[in-house]
């Protein structure tokens, strides 16, 4: 499911503006939430809206899904990627005739998988780029560590992450100042509980506000500075086993998408600070930068960042 391959494509740019809605409805405070007596009337048309856009979604999916079966029967490849796993899956089951994954569990699956992993990583990317940009002394203690372990002209590998301390200390700044997922999701008690001498009732809403954990100046020193230091001398990782830090939640329902996202973090970001020089729009420098942020489901930059890449004369020999 390549759609990098044309960056102007209608799916793409239909994809694009789907989830950007989605996670706008999913992130308003939706009334019936909380008096659950206005679900049915649905007062903000919060349900209505999302119902069109799943269902937009789910059409694009089984577009893409019909695509590709056109695809494998002409060509006859069978093996490329994540979908053609799952049709793989598929065609199994339906030789043997049950009905375990079909072309609707697959439709679900994809738009769980977009919806949970797309905007997430890539705004955690696009913060810790422009906390990056903003601070020149960050942004060289970043390229010379890179320029020493990768060297000039050559691509960043996952492999190569493991040696790359700033660059890690980095996006565990940035998920403790900018979580994209600031209050985690809802949880519901299971039952009345009762947690450090408060009880919490059976069905009560309970919301984790991550956002304020990376700000508690009991826990960080400076906590609305940007750091990346701090992570250098202490031994914290973002896998759920840290309370100061969980932006990924915590527990048996902890993002199962993690490991894919911290790789994919780590190989965007080396790559993006080794290949290029960056500077920013005429008239903004960046002292100036606007760090505003938009609360949704995801918190986003208010005020989206737009850099400039500019390819050194040692990037332009790193094949794209
Ligand atoms: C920077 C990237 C990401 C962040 C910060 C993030 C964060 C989170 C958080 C906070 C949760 C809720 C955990 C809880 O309620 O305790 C979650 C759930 C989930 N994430 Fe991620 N996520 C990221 C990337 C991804 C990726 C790349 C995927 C998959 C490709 C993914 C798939 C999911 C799924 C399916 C759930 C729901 C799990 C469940 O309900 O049990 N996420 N994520």
């Amino acid at each position: 499911m390549d759609m990098a391959d044309d960056t102007n494509s209608v799916t793409l740019k239909e994809l694009k503006e789907a989830m950007s809605h989605m996670m706008e409805e999913l992130g308003k405070p939706n009334l019936a939430d909380y008096f659950p007596i206005l679900r049915k009337i649905d007062p903000q048309g919060i349900r209505r809206r999302n119902t069109v856009t799943f269902r937009k979604l789910i059409n694009l999916f089984g577009r893409i899904i019909d695509q590709r079966l056109k695809v494998r029967e002409a060509s006859g490849l069978k093996d490329d990627d994540i979908l053609d796993t799952l049709i793989n899956m598929m065609v199994v089951d339906q030789e043997k005739k049950e009905d375990q994954l079909d072309k609707t569990i697959i439709e679900h699956f994809l738009l769980d998988l977009f919806s949970a992993g797309t905007e997430t990583t890539s705004t955690t990317l696009e913060w810790a780029m422009a906390e990056v940009i903003k601070s020149p002394e960050i942004m060289s203690k970043a390229r010379a560590e890179l320029d020493q372990v990768i060297c000039k002209g050559n691509q960043v590998k996952e492999s190569d992450v493991s040696r790359l301390p700033y660059i890690q200390a980095i996006v565990k700044e940035a998920f403790r100042m900018h979580p994209t997922a600031p209050l985690l999701i809802p949880r519901k008690a299971d039952c009345d509980v009762e947690i450090c001498g408060y009880t919490i009732p059976k069905d009560a809403q309970v919301i984790v506000n991550v956002w304020a954990l990376g700000r508690d100046s009991s826990t960080w020193e400076n906590p609305n500075k940007f750091m990346p230091e701090r992570f250098l001398e202490m031994d914290m990782d973002v896998g759920g086993r840290d309370f100061k830090l969980i932006p990924f939640g915590s527990g048996r329902r902890i993002c199962p998408g993690f490991p894919l996202a911290m790789r994919m973090l780590h190989l965007m970001l080396g790559s993006l600070l080794h290949s290029f020089d960056w500077k920013l729009e005429d008239g903004v420098v960046p002292g100036t930068l606007n760090m505003e942020e938009k609360f949704g489901l995801t918190l986003q930059m208010a005020q989206p960042l737009r850099a400039i890449p500019v390819v050194t004369t040692l990037s332009s020999t790193v094949s794209t």
